[in-house]
Parts: structure tokens; C-alpha cells; sequence
């Protein structure tokens, strides 16, 4: 006799979301004694890995990434949907609810292809299709031209190998997860920012599915949840999207988040940065922040930004 699921988890299909979606099993399975086959992992493609030749901010941005999950899960196909909360607009459908954070894994972008960015040859190629990793490579290193990469990590790693560029950047989480941790240098908060959310997994269910937002909220990670809701809040008052050149990372200690920002001109010739230390769940305190970063902003920056 096979048994049904009591849950079935929505995931894109590439290596690292099918590994993301594993390690979100496997919690779920251990937080509530099952075996595996209870939780079924529903692969569904999405349109935003059958494009793999064009920038994602020039073909349709984030919703490229959640499009058909949201389908799926808006029709009960399946009952949450897992993802890397970095490539989910701030702004969801009313319907879906954010349940759960997982722990969050390193924040850090890694630079492959060199040992710092300093270390680049003069007039090297940068291959990156993020505004935020072109703009802020190009604020420390002008010289350098910045070629179109996309693809999935190994796809991305191919290229370079192949002599597309002479580095590349990709996150030391998702290295992590493809069992890939020691491929290039981690990049320090002191001279470089990931994106909002990066390293963070979320899963997202239906708001008014009871049953499912039970099972799902023993997984939620509170401090790596206040860590992300600060930086997409962030990412909401400054009016950005997959344009707009943002890093910021937010840690959580004793209590507290300390929020580091930067936000650059698309070609990296312009910065402003800040920070800020605030109590977890202070709903207004990004917004503070961005209010702050935009009244120092340059033109070059505040036109890829619209503010709220
Ligand atoms: N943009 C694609 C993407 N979305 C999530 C990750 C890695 C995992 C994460 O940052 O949470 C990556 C690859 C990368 O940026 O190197």
C-alpha cells in the first residue's frame, strides 16, 4: 500500500534548489519524527532557468523565479513552496504566507577567480549578471569590464573555467549546499555586502491553510527571520528591485540587529553606505535607514531607486 504524503513541498529543479528543498524535508521530517516519504518534494520548472542567455533584471525580474510555484500552490497542487528568499520579490500575493526561515548559512558572497579583488589584473573581466555584485566589483575596480553570466552555480563555474571571465562571484551558501564550501575566497562585510536575504531559505504556504502553516512553523528560525524581514524591509522603503545596485547584511545578537547598507550607481562610480543597530522586530527601523541612505544618495544613485 502506498501511503499519501502529508505534505508536498513545491521546488524549482536546478541542483541547488532541489538541495534546498532536501535539507527543508529533511528538518520537517526530524522535527516531527516522520520518515522521508512523508514529505514529497514536487519539482516544477520555472521560466526563469529555461532563460539563461539574458540578465534576469532585463527579462522580467524575481517573479521569473516564482511564477509557476505560485500557480502550483495557488491551485493546491502542492501545499508550500520552498525557496532562496534572495530571488522572491518583497512583495507577495496576499494569499501566500512567508511560514518559515530556516537557520540562515553564510551571508557571504565568494570571489572566484582571484584571491581579492585587488589581485585582479588590470582591465580583467568580471562575469555577473547582479547589478548589485557589477556595481559594487566596479566601484573598486573601474578598470574592469563586466560580461552577462548567467546560469545555474555549476553553469556559472563552466563559464569560468572556460575563459569566459577571468572571476566570477557566487554565494558562499549555495557553494555550501552543492557541497562546494572551499571554491574561491569569502568576500568580509567590511568591503563587500550580499544581497538582501542571501543565504536565507524560506518556505511559503497558503495563508489560509491551518493545517499546513502548523506543520511548517516548527521549522522557522527566529533570528534568522528577524535578520531577513530587516533587510527586505530595507529593500521595500528604498523602492528597489532587481535593478537597483543594494547590499546589505543584518546580523542578530543579544537581542539586537546591527544592519550594514550600501547602494551604488548601476556602473559603480557612486556609493553611500550606513548602518544602524536596532531591537529585532522594530518595524520601523530599515525604513529609517533607507529614509537616510536616499537623502544622501547622488542622482547617479536615487534614479534606480523610486523610495516609499
Ligand atoms: N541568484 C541565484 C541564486 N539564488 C540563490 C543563490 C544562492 C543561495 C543564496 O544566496 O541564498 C544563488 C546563486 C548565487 O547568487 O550565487
Amino acid at each position: 500500500m502506498t501511503k499519501q504524503p502529508l505534505l508536498k513541498l513545491g521546488t524549482r529543479r536546478s541542483p541547488l534548489a532541489l538541495a534546498q528543498a532536501e535539507e527543508a524535508r529533511a528538518r520537517l521530517c526530524a522535527a516531527h519524527g516522520w520518515d522521508s516519504n512523508a514529505v514529497e518534494l514536487v519539482p516544477v520548472e520555472a521560466s526563469g532557468d529555461k532563460i539563461q542567455d539574458r540578465p534576469l533584471a532585463e527579462i522580467g525580474g524575481k517573479a521569473l523565479w516564482t511564477k509557476e510555484l505560485d500557480i502550483w500552490l495557488g491551485n493546491g497542487e502542492i501545499d508550500a513552496s520552498v525557496h532562496s528568499l534572495k530571488d522572491v520579490e518583497t512583495i507577495r500575493p496576499d494569499a501566500f504566507t512567508l511560514i518559515a526561515i530556516l537557520p540562515r548559512a553564510d551571508k557571504r558572497d565568494r570571489l572566484i577567480g582571484a584571491a581579492s579583488l585587488a589581485d585582479l589584473p588590470k582591465g580583467a573581466v568580471i562575469g555577473t549578471s547582479a547589478p548589485r555584485r557589477a556595481a559594487q566589483a566596479l566601484h573598486q575596480r573601474p578598470d574592469c569590464k563586466v560580461v552577462t553570466f548567467r546560469g545555474n552555480v555549476a553553469t556559472r563555474l563552466a563559464k569560468l573555467e572556460a575563459g569566459e571571465a577571468d572571476a566570477t562571484f557566487l554565494a558562499a551558501a549555495g557553494l555550501l549546499r552543492l557541497g562546494q564550501k572551499n571554491v574561491g575566497v569569502a568576500l568580509e562585510p567590511e568591503d563587500w555586502l550580499p544581497a538582501p536575504a542571501q543565504g536565507a531559505i524560506a518556505v511559503e504556504c497558503r495563508a489560509d491553510d491551518v493545517r499546513t502553516r502548523e506543520l511548517l512553523s516548527v521549522l522557522n528560525h527566529a533570528p534568522s527571520h528577524a535578520e531577513v524581514m530587516a533587510e527586505r524591509a530595507l529593500l521595500l522603503a528604498l523602492g528597489g528591485n532587481c535593478h537597483s545596485p543594494i547590499a546589505v547584511r543584518c546580523d542578530f545578537a543579544d537581542g539586537e540587529l546591527s544592519m550594514r547598507a550600501a547602494l551604488f550607481s548601476p556602473a559603480g562610480q557612486e556609493r553611500v553606505e550606513g548602518e544602524a543597530r536596532f531591537a529585532a522586530g522594530d518595524p520601523d527601523a530599515p525604513a529609517r535607514l533607507a529614509a537616510d541612505l536616499l537623502q544622501r544618495a547622488s542622482s547617479g544613485i536615487t534614479s534606480v531607486f523610486s523610495g516609499s
